[in-house]
């Protein structure tokens, strides 16, 4: 986050149309480490961070600041090290996977702990990669037999003449292929069953997956995940899990069920201050945030404060900001009738302010 290169800080009236739809554009994008700050009286208290009621609201923002750096979650490489081979770490990194979802955050250390599990979070939420990251703890690319095998309801099995070490299959096919023992699974050691709801409301499908979960496998010799977004009565499947031995007794039930309406990557604080001491909070945040670019969304200026003759808010903002703050600061206003685009994509926004009264 921190960068000690000159900082570029727009400035955006509360009444600018293009404030919307770009706040929810930042907000959607995975980027991760997005920092997003709101800074407001009239926030409730509930999700706050920090409560800033006085005027000693910049030492107490500082102080936060660093406890909350303090307070540190760990990275999906964190999570993994010692578990995950080293070049699939690697190109987790390349792809941008950086911060874990939360179900990977929960899941990963009861999978690497050897426990069977049933994951159980929204679409989109990570299961996928959560399982295969426990595969690629558990496999040996070196030997040639099957290891790791995820039952998915749709897709097609693609078989070579070498038994690969990952096969993702759909039950009918395996099925097939193990009764004809062109499949073997003596030395599997995680079985996967995605999309597990999907698989359960066929009776024809479930006949065969009961078979791999307990004929053609132990679940004593293998790690068993069952993936879904929906399992209706996940109590009862659980009980049934340990009493058809399709998982061992101890098996884990994790359940992230919170609807995100923002990424996980995204860091949210809200700050709760005095009207006088906002202008000295945003400095505060802003000179130990040090992003290298941001967006400040500023309150529009009242009838009252209009009258009174007083200078916009953004103008208020702005000043403050290039008298008090130590270091280069490039600040651009962005007003309605400019055009947004071509100014916004020249900048790679990693922290948003809303400035609000
Ligand atoms: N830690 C992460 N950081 C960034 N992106 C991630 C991370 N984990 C997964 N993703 C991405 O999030 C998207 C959704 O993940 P995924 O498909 O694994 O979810 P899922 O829970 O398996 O969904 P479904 O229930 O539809 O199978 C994918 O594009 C995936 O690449």
């Amino acid at each position: 986050m921190a960068s000690n290169s000159a900082s570029q800080i727009l400035a955006i009236t509360k009444t600018a149309p293009y404030s919307k739809p770009m706040a929810s554009r930042f907000l959607q994008s995975r980027r991760p480490y997005l920092n997003l700050c709101c800074l407001s009286q009239k926030f409730s208290n509930d999700n706050a961070l920090f409560c800033l009621p006085n005027s000693k609201s910049f030492l107490l923002a500082k102080e936060l600041e660093e406890r909350n750096s303090n307070n540190h979650s760990p990275t999906l490489r964190e999570i993994c090290l010692d578990h995950v081979p080293g070049n699939v770490l690697r190109r987790l990194e390349e792809v941008g996977y950086l911060v874990p979802t939360d179900v990977q955050k929960e899941a990963l250390p009861v999978l690497f702990s050897g426990n069977d599990c049933i994951l159980h979070a929204q679409t989109g939420s990570g299961k996928t990669l959560t399982y295969l990251l426990l595969i690629y703890s558990q496999i040996n690319p070196k030997k040639s037999a099957v290891q790791a095998l995820i039952v998915v309801p749709t897709r097609e099995l693609g078989m070579q003449a070498e038994p690969p070490a990952i096969v993702v299959a759909t039950i009918g096919s395996l099925s097939q292929l193990l009764e004809k023992q062109i499949l073997k699974l003596d030395s599997l050691r995680v079985l996967v069953v995605d999309e597990v709801d999907f698989l359960f409301k066929s009776s024809k499908q479930l006949s065969s997956l009961r078979k791999l979960l307990t004929s053609y496998s132990s679940c004593n010799n293998r790690q068993t995940v069952f993936a879904s977004a929906s399992i209706l009565q996940h109590r009862r499947f659980r009980h049934d899990c340990i009493q058809q031995k399709w998982t061992k007794g101890d098996v884990v039930h994790v359940h992230v069920n919170r609807i995100m309406p923002m990424p996980a990557c995204l860091y949210h604080r809200f700050v709760i201050c005095g009207r006088k001491a906002k202008h000295q909070v945003l400095l505060s945040l802003l000179q130990s945030d040090l992003p290298e670019s941001g967006i400040i969304f500023v309150g529009e200026q009242s009838e009252k404060s209009k009258k009174s003759g007083q200078a916009p808010s953004t103008t208020a903002v702005i000043d403050f900001l290039r008298a008090s703050y130590e270091g280069s600061l490039d600040i651009l206003l962005l007003e309605e009738d400019m055009n947004f685009n071509s100014r916004a994509a020249s900048l790679t926004v990693n922290v948003l302010y809303f400035f609000y009264d």
